[in-house]
């Protein structure tokens, strides 16, 4: 059993904190909001901290990006045997600020990390136990850090059910740029073109527009933090993402003055079959390889038991269901079951389908 200290009980903390608990660790919790130190103990995240605990053998700090490496350097100097980490999303400059202020022996226990897991809700009432389960975690190991201290990070990290990933502090936050960074905006610029829009026009959306927007509702306040603490990498990805934009604005503005605006499909289809190539480098869980599932769209008509009957009837076809997307237009009497299987089930669950009578899209 491991003594774990949480600093800051909000999404991040809280659910490092149901899953310790539940796999038989000892874990604490400290919050300057009393309401979420509770909240999280309520969620049995842990007990609250008090002074007659033993001192914990790993601290964590879940806290906002702009005061971890504050909370890191207490950490240090409060418990002098304990290896501390942080989970903030930004590590190089969580890491300089960390260097700064710890003596070389303190310096030695610190040992940043970032859990690949999140949701777009903030606070302890959104913390789940199995958010990291086969999701990756960076272990940032520096110059200085012992091996005993990345070890105690990777077991707390494997504990929880992710994979490690051991980088330094730079190549995190490039790599994470581009694959969390950039993609928040991206939904956010989206979503923000949605404001103006008329109420019947942003009733038509599809899952299209759902699966590009869902991080849009992600905390402001949160995220001008993890930007603004990985500016440069960010600023990078993002010119990046501007010139391909650009090269697709001109091909339009080409369309839009004549039909006849060679060189313009082409420059239009590079950049879709580039993301065609970018998205299937995405992997699974666990980092394997992506797994292509495919989709049967079933008409499910708005009436209680309706999703369940047709639940039932998949199990009953043999067919296992990968992943559910219910489509629900405002106003429309039906709904729209998007149900993922792997390739070699379609046909099979389309023919059990239909012939129960199910409406099917092709
Ligand atoms: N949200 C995500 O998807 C996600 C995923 C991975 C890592 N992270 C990182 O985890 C950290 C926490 O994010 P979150 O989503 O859990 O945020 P959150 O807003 O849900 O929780 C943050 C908690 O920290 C507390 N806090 C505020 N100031 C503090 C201080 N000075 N000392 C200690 N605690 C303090 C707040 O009261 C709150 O309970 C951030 O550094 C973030 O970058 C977030
Ligand atoms: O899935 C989400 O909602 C997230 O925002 C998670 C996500 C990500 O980009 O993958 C967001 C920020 C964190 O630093 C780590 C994970």
């Amino acid at each position: 059993m491991t003594r774990v200290h949480v600093i800051g009980t909000g999404l991040v903390g809280t659910s490092l904190g149901i899953a310790l608990t539940a796999a038989g660790h000892a874990v604490t919790l400290q919050d300057p909001s009393p309401t979420a130190e509770r909240l999280a103990r309520d969620l049995r995240a842990g007990s609250l901290a008090s002074t007659q605990e033993p001192a914990p053998d790993v601290v964590v700090v879940a806290a906002p990006p702009d005061v971890v490496a504050d909370a890191v350097l207490e950490a240090l100097g409060r418990w002098p045997a304990a290896v501390v980490t942080d989970v903030a999303s930004v590590k190089e400059s969580v890491l300089r600020a960390v260097r700064a202020g710890a003596s070389a022996p303190q310096l030695e226990r610190y040992v940043g990390s970032h859990p690949m897991a999140g949701r777009e809700r903030s606070g302890a009432a959104a913390a789940r136990g199995d958010l990291f389960d086969g999701r990756a975690w960076v272990v940032v190991p520096h110059e200085t850090s012992t091996d005993a201290a990345v070890r105690a990070v990777t077991e707390l990290a494997r504990t929880v059910g992710a994979a490690v990933r051991v980088m330094p502090a730079h190549e995190h936050d490039e790599a994470v740029a581009a694959v969390s960074h950039v993609p928040q905006l991206a939904a956010s610029v989206v979503a923000a073109a949605l404001r103006e829009l008329p109420e019947e026009a942003v009733g038509l959306a599809g899952q299209g527009l759902r699966d590009v927007t869902r991080i849009a509702a992600s905390d402001p306040r949160l995220w001008t933090q993890i930007l603004a603490g990985n500016a440069a990498a960010v600023a990078d990805v993002l010119r990046h993402v501007r010139g391909e934009l650009d090269d697709v604005l001109g091909a339009l503005d080409a369309l839009t003055r004549t039909e006849e605006a060679p060189g313009s499909l082409g420059v239009l289809s590079r950049v879709l079959e580039s993301g065609n190539l970018g998205h299937a480098r995405i992997p699974g869980k666990h980092g394997a390889a992506p797994t292509a599932y495919e989709v049967v769209s079933v008409v499910v008509p708005d009436e209680p038991g309706a999703l369940a009957r047709l639940l039932g009837d998949v199990g009953a076809a043999g067919v296992n269901l990968e992943d559910l997307h219910l489509e629900h237009g405002i106003g429309q009497a039906v709904g729209v079951a998007e149900i993922a299987v792997v390739p070699a089930s379609v046909e099979p669950l389309r023919a059990a389908l239909s012939g129960l009578g199910w409406r099917l899209h092709d």
